[in-house]
């Protein structure tokens, strides 16, 4: 879709008011394909200006039309969503199950941040850098529950996102990967607003993330497998006629006090199918540098000019200095060098709020958009 020839589509924003909320509120307000018009929040904001409710913590200001737009609760109901085309997620995944399911009932289009879909084999969980051809099992999800419009669309864990894009590019140029060890470095605003509180995080570095290890440990393979030739399973990377085997992830997750952006340390194993030679680091360097993605192909608005941005300095990437290239829209990898253990070893920054949440939701759609599965 060109800027020029259609109308921009309306949108609504569930969870406005939170920490991936805001991002979806500074990014879509310039959007050329969509146009916030309606904003939804917990009862305790329900009914009150945007301005007045929200703890804004971005560093543009709140746009002036959304500033005195007035919070509804999230209900399909309510004053604004059954016009939009779109529904963004940003909610606690405590009651996000729920009112995401109410709306796919009410011929809703959403598009989830919140974990409680993507375990689901009928909605797919999409990296937009990495896997948007699993939006074909879109027709079988609406046919199965009888549903004229209405579906889901998640996106990935933070920290898995991060992960699957640089083990994508091997797996594209190299084959099967066998076994993945990852340990996260992972920002305070992973944890939503106000998270992790001042004196357990200054000073400190907290050695666990409730759920967050499983996350990565699962959802890595249902990203990096395919769909089966009608289009209605996902195959978890498990697929004995093409001899794909699920990959092993191990993930240790960290709490750093680092604001946006979540790093990871990362060793690879190669599947070594009839002895192939394994590549050297300087090919897996390259298979980074090129690597390109449909998003890209389809020149979504999102969409970054690199996916994966190759450091060469020995010291980088680091979150303060990275997390903004691309606007927040690319993987950046470095320190790519061999590991004794397995085979390669690198590390990777991702920023958790943008790619790792609102702007791969918004890429998601833009691809949707440009299939023509919303209209
Ligand atoms: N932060 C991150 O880096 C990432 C977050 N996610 C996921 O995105 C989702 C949002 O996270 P985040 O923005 O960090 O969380 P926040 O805690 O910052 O925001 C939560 C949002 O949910 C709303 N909410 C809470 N309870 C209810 C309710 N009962 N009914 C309706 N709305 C409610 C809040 O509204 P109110 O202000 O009115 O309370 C607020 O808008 C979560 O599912 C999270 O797991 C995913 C990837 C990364
Ligand atoms: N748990 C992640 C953020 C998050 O909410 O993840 P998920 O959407 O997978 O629940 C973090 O702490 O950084």
């Amino acid at each position: 879709m060109s800027s020029s020839d259609k109308k921009q589509i309306k949108v609504g924003i569930l969870g406005a008011t939170g920490t991936v909320g805001q991002r979806f509120i500074q990014i879509l307000s310039t959007h050329p394909y969509f146009k916030i018009h309606a904003l939804g929040a917990s009862s305790r904001s329900a009914g009150q200006e945007y301005g007045k409710v929200t703890k804004w913590k971005l560093n543009t200001p709140i746009p002036e039309e959304i500033k005195t737009k007035v919070v509804q609760e999230c209900k399909p109901t309510a004053e604004g969503f059954a016009e939009c085309g779109v529904v963004f997620s940003g909610l606690d995944h405590d009651v996000a199950g729920d009112i995401e399911e109410a709306f796919r009932q009410s011929n809703l289009i959403i598009f989830s941040n919140a974990k409680n879909y993507r375990r689901d084999p009928l909605c797919p969980l999409i990296v937009p850098l990495v896997n948007p051809s699993h939006l074909s099992i879109i027709e079988h999800q609406k046919k199965t529950l009888g549903l004229e419009k209405g579906f889901i669309v998640t996106n990935a864990n933070c920290s898995t996102t991060g992960l699957v894009v640089p083990l994508a590019a091997l797996e594209k140029s190299f084959g099967q990967l066998e076994t993945v060890m990852v340990t996260t470095l992972q920002a305070i605003s992973g944890s939503g607003y106000p998270g992790v509180p001042s004196l357990d995080i200054l000073d400190n570095v907290v050695p666990f993330i409730s759920g967050e290890e499983e996350k990565i440990e699962w959802e890595t393979n249902k990203i990096l497998g395919g769909l089966n030739e009608e289009k209605t399973e996902f195959d978890l990377h498990l697929n004995e006629k093409k001899k794909l085997k699920s990959i092993n992830v191990s993930a240790t997750t960290t709490r750093v006090p680092v604001i946006d952006g979540h790093t990871a340390s990362v060793s690879v194993k190669f599947r070594n199918i009839n002895n192939i030679k394994k590549p050297t680091i300087e090919e897996i360097k390259k298979s980074f540098k090129e690597f390109k993605c449909e998003a890209q192909d389809l020149n979504v608005p999102s969409a970054p000019k690199h996916a994966i941005v190759l450091h060469d300095l020995p010291d980088r990437p680091q979150p303060r200095l990275d997390r903004d290239l691309h606007n927040g829209a690319c993987v950046s990898v470095g320190r790519v060098r061999p590991c004794p253990v397995f085979d390669v070893k690198f590390i990777c920054l991702v920023d958790n709020v943008r790619l790792g949440a609102a702007t791969s939701s918004i890429m998601n759609a833009e691809i949707a958009v440009e299939k023509g599965l919303i209209v």
